[in-house]
Formats: C-alpha cells, sequence, structure tokens
C-alpha cells in the first residue's frame, strides 16, 4: 500500500503541493488529473523520492521513501517511474534496452520476459533496432517496457501515451493497463487524457490549486462532476439550472420544453452533431443525431 501522508512541497517560495494525502492498494489503477502546472509531474517526482518533502510523509508498505537527502540514489527497486523525457540507450537496440536490468545468471528468463514485454508494448517489429532510430512515441514505449522489465510494485507514469499516436494507442493502453492488473503492480498515472482513464483507473484524484480536491471512483467522478475543471476533462459540458453541471450527450433536443436555445453553429463529430446554441445569452452544447441549420430554435431537456 501506497501511503502519502499530508505532504508539502514548494520549489521556492510557492507552495505546489500542499497536504496531499492518499493511498494506492497493490494493483490499484489511480488517474492524476489537473490542469497544466498544477503539480502533477512534482507529485509523481515526490512519490519516487526525487525531492525532500517540506512536510509530511511517503510510505510503500512499511518502508519510508526519502529524498536525495538521505540517499543517494534517488529511486527504489519496488517503485518504478516513466518520466516525460525518458532516458534510454541510443547505440543499444530496443532488445538490450528492455533486457538491461535483467540478470545474465537466467539467460532464458532474461530472454522470455525480454520478448514478454516487447509484446505489450507492441514492438516486435523493433526489437533489434538501435533505439536512436526510432521515432518519439516508440522510444516512450520502449521506456515503459523497461521500467516494467523489473516487475515493480507500484509504476509511477507521467503522460505515458502522449507521443503514441492514435492508431496504436487504444491497443497499447489496453495491453499495458492489462498486464499491470495481471502482475498485480499498482499505478498513479499522470494524464490530460480522459481515454487514459475512462475504462481503466479504479480511481481518480484531482489536483488543484496545490491540493486534491476529489478522490473518487471514476463513476462517481465522471456521473458527477462538481466544478467545471473536472467536467471539462471528460468532454464538452454546460452548467445550466437547474441542473448543474451537465454533458452535451446529456442533453436531448424535444419538441416542446421550457428550455429554449437558438442554434448557433453545428459541429460535425464523428457519431453525432455537437449543436452549439445560445441559450440565456451564453452558449450550450447539445449533441445531436441530426445536422441542425444555424439561427433555428430548439427547445431542450436533460435526459
Ligand atoms: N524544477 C522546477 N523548479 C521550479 N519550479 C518548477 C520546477 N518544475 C516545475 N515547477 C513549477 O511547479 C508547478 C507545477 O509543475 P508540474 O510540472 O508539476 O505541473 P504538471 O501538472 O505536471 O503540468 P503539465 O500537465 O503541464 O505537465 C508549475 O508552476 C511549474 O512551473
Amino acid at each position: 500500500m501506497l501511503k502519502v501522508k499530508n505532504i508539502s512541497f514548494s520549489y521556492n517560495k510557492t507552495p505546489v503541493i500542499s497536504k496531499v494525502r492518499f493511498e494506492i492498494k497493490p494493483g490499484e489503477n489511480v488517474a492524476l488529473i489537473g490542469e497544466s502546472g498544477s503539480g502533477k509531474s512534482t507529485l509523481i517526482k515526490l512519490i519516487y523520492g526525487q525531492y525532500d518533502l517540506s512536510n509530511g510523509e511517503i510510505y510503500w508498505k512499511e518502508q519510508q521513501i526519502l529524498g536525495p537527502k538521505f540517499n543517494l540514489v534517488v529511486g527504489y527497486e519496488f517503485m518504478k517511474y516513466v518520466a516525460q523525457e525518458f532516458d534510454l540507450m541510443p547505440f543499444t537496440t530496443v532488445r538490450e534496452n528492455i533486457g538491461k536490468y535483467l540478470s545474465n545468471f537466467y539467460p532464458e528468463e532474461k530472454q522470455q520476459r525480454t520478448k514478454e514485454l516487447i509484446k505489450v508494448v507492441e514492438l516486435e517489429e523493433f526489437a533489434d533496432i538501435k533505439v536512436k532510430f526510432l521515432s518519439g512515441g516508440q522510444k516512450q514505449r520502449v521506456a515503459l517496457a523497461q521500467a516494467l522489465a523489473k516487475q515493480p510494485e507500484i509504476l509511477l507514469l507521467d503522460e505515458p501515451f502522449s507521443n503514441i499516436d492514435n492508431f496504436k494507442k487504444q491497443s497499447l493502453r489496453r495491453k499495458v493497463f492489462k498486464f499491470l492488473k495481471e502482475q498485480n503492480i499498482g499505478c498513479l498515472v499522470a494524464t490530460h487524457d480522459k481515454d487514459d482513464v475512462l475504462g481503466f483507473a479504479d480511481r481518480v484524484l484531482v489536483l488543484d490549486n496545490h491540493k486534491i480536491i476529489a478522490d473518487k471512483n471514476i463513476e462517481d467522478l465522471y456521473n458527477n462532476p462538481k466544478n467545471k475543471l473536472i467536467a471539462a476533462f471528460f468532454g464538452e459540458y454546460n452548467y445550466i439550472e437547474p441542473f448543474g453541471f451537465v454533458y452535451a450527450h446529456q442533453l436531448k433536443i424535444v419538441e416542446n420544453s421550457k428550455y429554449e436555445a437558438q442554434v448557433k453553429d453545428c459541429y460535425f463529430n464523428g457519431k453525432n452533431y455537437l449543436i452549439e446554441a445560445v441559450y440565456q445569452s451564453e452558449s450550450i452544447f447539445i449533441e445531436n443525431e441530426n445536422k441542425l441549420n444555424t439561427g433555428v430554435y430548439i427547445s431542450f431537456e436533460k435526459k
């Protein structure tokens, strides 16, 4: 169990993390969301022991995580961290980079494990290519496999799929998160991407103004967003009295209702049309199956 106990930290005088507390159970997938600059990467680095805390304590099981004041080498065997900037050996192959931390005393197991990890990150075709010839997204996948090689108990991921194209992203996410669950590896994933969270996260932490403002299971957070930061993370949303925060897909256009608006714009979003309409002098967004013309009046309701 990871226990983050009331930690605070600042790089200079301004606090970046203030009295943050939460826990992660073994095998649990926890997402960390928040605006750019809210301190997600800093929090992850603190958990990794990269900086000394101003206040509070962090534990993995019985082991206290300490910063560079107390440790010559940053990091612990049971915890791995995949940063936004990754540190690979450019002149050796993907296979060698991944196998680097595995013991040569067990060559067959090393080979087997390396092969398995290459498959998890879908780099079979590149196994024998030198890392310097890979794209940013391919390097990111090597870094992920490297972090998994030594079977950590907990994995800290900072925007793990940010460099990976949409073709690969979905299947890669599924493979990586499934692998983590199968191996009972806990993870904390800092992300801006709702698709890293929906379908995978057991719980979500929302960081805002140096603090954790929500620590909820994914369904609760999605269904009852309590502020615009949370609603905006999951998609196009509105704040309409008396409904509160409602996503565009939670509104429907009906024949008659007391809520009337005038269509301002209409955007094709693949599955449906996103209607932008003016309601009480403000823009609102409604998902609709059909295209609508600018200027027409509509009635709407909450589904
Ligand atoms: N090494 C550093 N020295 C001083 N200030 C820093 C340092 N690293 C980050 N900061 C500041 O700390 C705050 C939090 O930054 P951090 O990178 O943790 O945010 P983030 O939520 O991960 O952002 P993003 O989503 O854009 O990656 C920002 O105001 C940033 O400018």
